[in-house]
This record gives C-alpha cells, sequence and structure tokens, in this order.
C-alpha cells in the first residue's frame, strides 16, 4: 500500500484549503468515520475519548458526538487541559459542541493529578486515543505523558486516532507512546506506521478515507510552497542562491526575464554570462544584475567556455538557454557547458540538440513547451494525448533522461520520472512573450536550496499564480515583467 510522510500529509491537507475543503470539513468526515469504526466493532461500549488540545483531539471531539447518537454506546470524554488551552479553531469549534451533545460527560483536567485520579479510566470498555497526533515534536510532555502510562495500564480495548500518541508516524521512532490495539489513520498508510517493527505498538492499522479531493494531491497547491527550504534568520549572503543565467545573444529581453524573476524568487546573487554585443543592454535593465564581462562577440560559442567554467564553480545553479539561439557554435558550447554544471535549468533553445540521456553527476530540470517536448523525445504522437496519456510520456521521458522535466501547457505536467504532479495556475495572457524565461528564473532560484522535483513544482505554482495576480491587474495586457513584480506577493502570501 502507498505510503504518505506525515509533511506531505499537511501540504495536501493546505492544498484542500485552498481547493475549497475546509479544515473543519477534513476532521468532520475523520471524527465520524472513527465513530463508524467503533460502531462496526461492537454493537454497545463505555468508551472513553482522551483528547489532547490540537486537531488529533478535535478528531476524538467529532467522534464522540457521533459516537453518542448510536443507541447502545455510552461516552465519556477527558480533555488534557482546559478547553480555553484547546490550539485550533476546528478543535475549537468541535469542543463547543459538544455541551449539545449527547456525550454523557466531558471532563477538562487540570494536571496530572486530577488525571489519574478521573473514575472513568476503571469502566472503559474501549479508550479512544487523541492525546497526540502528527503535530507532537520531541517527547511527550505532562500532561500528555501521563495520559499514555494511563491508557496503557487500563484495560480496554485501545483504538488510536491518526497513530498511537508519542509515536512518529514519519519515521517510526518512538521513546514512549500508547500501545493500540487498532490504529485508525487517515487519507493513506503513514510510512512509519507500516513498518513491521510498528505493529506492536499500533495493533492493526486501518486507513480510513476523509474525503480527500483528488487534485489536492495530484496537483501542485500553496501546502507544496510550505515545504520549500526556510532561509534562516542567520543566513549570510549567497547562502540562499548564487545564480548563473547563460542566455542572450540574438535575444536580450529573455536572459534578464529569467536573472530578475530569480532574484524576485529569492535568489541571493544573479550573475549573467551573455555575449558583449548585449551586456551593456542588459545592465541598462536594472542596476540589481551582475553582468560578467568576458565574453567578446554576439553569439555564445566554444571559445567562451573556460571563462565560463569559472563562472559555474561559484554558482549554485545555471539557467541555460534564454535567448541564446541556435547558431552551431552556440548549440556546441551548450553541449561542453552542461557535463560542468552541478544543477542546471534547461530551458529554450539549450532544449534545441540536447544530448540525452543527460550527463550523470548532474542535477537538471528541463523546461520544453508542447513542440520542444516532442521534439526531444524524438516523435510527435499522431493524436493529441490526453492529460493521463501526457502524464505518462513525461514520466517515462524523466526517467530515460535523468532529468525533471515541466512540460508547459494550459496545465503544466511536472515529473522527475517516479512522481508526477500538475500544475493549473496561470491563464491565457501568459501566452505573451518572455513568461517561459520567468519560469525558468523562479525554478533556478528554487533550485539552490530545494530538489528539483519541489523547485520545478512549486515553479511553476508560482509563476502562474504571479500570473494571474497580473491578469487580475492588466488582463490579456499583462507582460512577463508584470508576472515577475507579483512574484514576491505570491511567495510570501499565508494561503
Ligand atoms: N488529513 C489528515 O490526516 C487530517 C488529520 N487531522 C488530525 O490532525 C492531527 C494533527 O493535528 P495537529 O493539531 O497538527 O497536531 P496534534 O493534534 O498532534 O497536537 C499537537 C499539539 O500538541 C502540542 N504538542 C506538540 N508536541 C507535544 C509534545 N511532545 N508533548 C505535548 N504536547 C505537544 C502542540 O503544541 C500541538 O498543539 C492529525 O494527527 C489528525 O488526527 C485533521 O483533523 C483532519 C485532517
Ligand atoms: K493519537
Amino acid at each position: 500500500m502507498e505510503a504518505i510522510t506525515p509533511s506531505r500529509m499537511r501540504a495536501v491537507d493546505i492544498n484542500c484549503a485552498y481547493l475549497g475543503m475546509s479544515p473543519l470539513q477534513l476532521m468532520e468526515n475523520a471524527g465520524a468515520g472513527i465513530a463508524r469504526e467503533i460502531s462496526s466493532q461492537t454493537r454497545s461500549a463505555t468508551v472513553l475519548f482522551v483528547a489532547g488540545r490540537g486537531n488529533n483531539g478535535g478528531d476524538a471531539f467529532v467522534a464522540a458526538r457521533h459516537l453518542s447518537l448510536i443507541p447502545g454506546f455510552r461516552v465519556r470524554l477527558l480533555l488534557l487541559g482546559s478547553a480555553s488551552l484547546i490550539r485550533t479553531a476546528e478543535a475549537r469549534t468541535n469542543f463547543d459542541l459538544l455541551r449539545y451533545s449527547g456525550v454523557d460527560d466531558v471532563k477538562e483536567i487540570r494536571d496530572s493529578a486530577d488525571l489519574r485520579s478521573y473514575p472513568g479510566w476503571k469502566d472503559a470498555d474501549i479508550i479512544v486515543d487523541g492525546v497526540l497526533g502528527s503535530g507532537m515534536k520531541g517527547l511527550p510532555r505532562e500532561p500528555e505523558s501521563s495520559a499514555i502510562d494511563l491508557i496503557n495500564a487500563a484495560d480496554a480495548f485501545v483504538i488510536s486516532i491518526d497513530s498511537p500518541s508519542g509515536f512518529d508516524a514519519g519515521t517510526g521512532s518512538v521513546e514512549k507512546c500508547v500501545r493500540a490495539d487498532l490504529t485508525l489513520t487517515f487519507h493513506k498508510m503513514k510510512a512509519g506506521l507500516a513498518l513491521p517493527s510498528s505493529k506492536a505498538l499500533t495493533g492493526e492499522v486501518r486507513v480510513l478515507g476523509i474525503g480527500v479531493c483528488r487534485d489536492a494531491e495530484e496537483f501542485v497547491g500553496p501546502g507544496d510552497l510550505r515545504n520549500l527550504t526556510v532561509r534562516s534568520n542567520s543566513a549570510h549572503k549567497g547562502n540562499s542562491g548564487s545564480i548563473l543565467v547563460i542566455g542572450g545573444g540574438p535575444y536580450s529581453g529573455a536572459p534578464a526575464f529569467a536573472a530578475l524573476a530569480a532574484l524576485r524568487a529569492g535568489a541571493d546573487l544573479v550573475t549573467l554570462a551573455v555575449p558583449g554585443s548585449i551586456s551593456g543592454t542588459i545592465a541598462g535593465y536594472s542596476p540589481d544584475l551582475i553582468v560578467a564581462g568576458g565574453l567578446h562577440g554576439d553569439r555564445l560559442c566554444p571559445e567562451h567556455v573556460p571563462f565560463i567554467r569559472r563562472l559555474i564553480s561559484s554558482s549554485d545553479v545555471v539557467i541555460i538557454g534564454p535567448g541564446l539561439g541556435r547558431d552551431g557554435a552556440t548549440l556546441e558550447a551548450i553541449g561542453q557547458i552542461l557535463p560542468l554544471c552541478r544543477k542546471a535549468v534547461i530551458d529554450a533553445d539549450a532544449l534545441y540538440q540536447l544530448p540525452l540521456p543527460l550527463p550523470d553527476g548532474g542535477e537538471y530540470i528541463l523546461t520544453p513547451h508542447g513542440g520542444e517536448f516532442f521534439r526531444l523525445r524524438g516523435n510527435r504522437p499522431g493524436i493529441t494525448p490526453s492529460l493521463q496519456e501526457k502524464k505518462e510520456l513525461v514520466r517515462s521521458f524523466s526517467l530515460d533522461s535523468h532529468a525533471v522535466t515541466v512540460l508547459k501547457g494550459s496545465i503544466d505536467i511536472i515529473s522527475d520520472g517516479e512522481e508526477t504532479r500538475f500544475n493549473r495556475t496561470g491563464n491565457a495572457g501568459m501566452t505573451v512573450g518572455g513568461t517561459g524565461d520567468v519560469l525558468a528564473g523562479v525554478v533556478g532560484a528554487l533550485f539552490a536550496t530545494n530538489s528539483a522535483f519541489d523547485a520545478a513544482s512549486c515553479g511553476c505554482f508560482i509563476n502562474g499564480a504571479a500570473g494571474d495576480l497580473a491578469f487580475g491587474e492588466k488582463g490579456y495586457g499583462l507582460l512577463a515583467s508584470d508576472v515577475i513584480q507579483n512574484i514576491p506577493y505570491v511567495m510570501k502570501q499565508e494561503w
């Protein structure tokens, strides 16, 4: 069975909210599912819910409310702390609803002594553990730690919500946790729960569907942005990316767009290696750009490679392609440059005669549009493939080429050969020239501090969402430079 990490699960939850399915709805489905499972196990029982103050406890509040409606169940609930300390709005809403439900007894415990003296431990047939879930950090503290001891000491059948409290469902590591007879986890199996060594703590593990929208997982969303590397407060110049853009010659706007987009996406330093004929033009676009001298002439050519080699050695990521043109000497130089790169975003004309599979030792992101992609694959399908067929083509191409591929389109397809995502941000106004260069810049900036797949998929989302903001202001009159201006607003938004 396919497993999911808790951090990916959190991203999917946020993507759900972005699509319009609120955390409250997910919690309702989770709690209702727990109640349904319990009532399918037995017709009558005294059930004690032990709830923490996070959303794991919130699931317990919902489950208690649902179970209390079913004849034959006596339902009690212990809250570990006072109601005023409940941490999330969703959990609080569901706690407040308990007073209007048929739950027989709701007790807020003051301290661990209060917890130990609670009489309901003795006659519970089932204890439902909603103490800690995926939000736990470090060792369980008090009163959670005592609650775990008391659950383990009781004679009842123990059902853990999402994971046994104290157990790290991502890694399976544990210092102290509930020993469950049954674990009811949500949406998908979690990696740590699936380990054979975990069985003694988790008991049987069942996965409950909670109605997560398919697209929250298949499409990139703001939850994926949350998992991007966060810059530390003590970061130095260069820690957040030193990017080299190799481009220009016949065109000067394209490399400048890529470079400015990389800066707006958070790169610390962006250097442009462009032919001398356009270096003055590019430097004139913005004082934020560093233009390397030393490339004489009006086209990239093999004589430039020794100089570029030095620039590459002091860069984290190379973006190669925007505005280069397809002169024979330029294509020859590209072929010599690619094996020198540790991390490269390969775009536009650099995709034209790409040697595949790409050289070992580097990590590559390719950003073709449809025409470039099918040219790279060496054949164009007779009929227009469906989205799912394209997905498979992109996946297998990425696997064979040793690269992450971004197939740009109204729905972008991103794959590393294993995982594949779609992106639907963006709009028809973005058919204007330069937006592809902007995408290469954003992806390059993210690639400095993130995996190729995360950089490519989040880069598509950011570029498209910035384009959507620009479209809101300018409609079909939007320009690539408007997209660049909006990148920071997308990246700093709290979704
Ligand atoms: N898609 C889903 O799977 C859904 C899961 N749901 C449930 O939500 C929890 C995760 O909720 P969260 O609020 O993030 O975390 P917890 O409930 O685990 O509580 C953490 C809570 O406790 C505090 N805390 C953290 N570490 C410790 C510690 N070592 N000792 C004591 N206290 C600790 C922390 O401050 C937090 O406030 C998930 O497991 C599911 O059960 C959603 O309800 C529906 C969607
Ligand atoms: K739990």
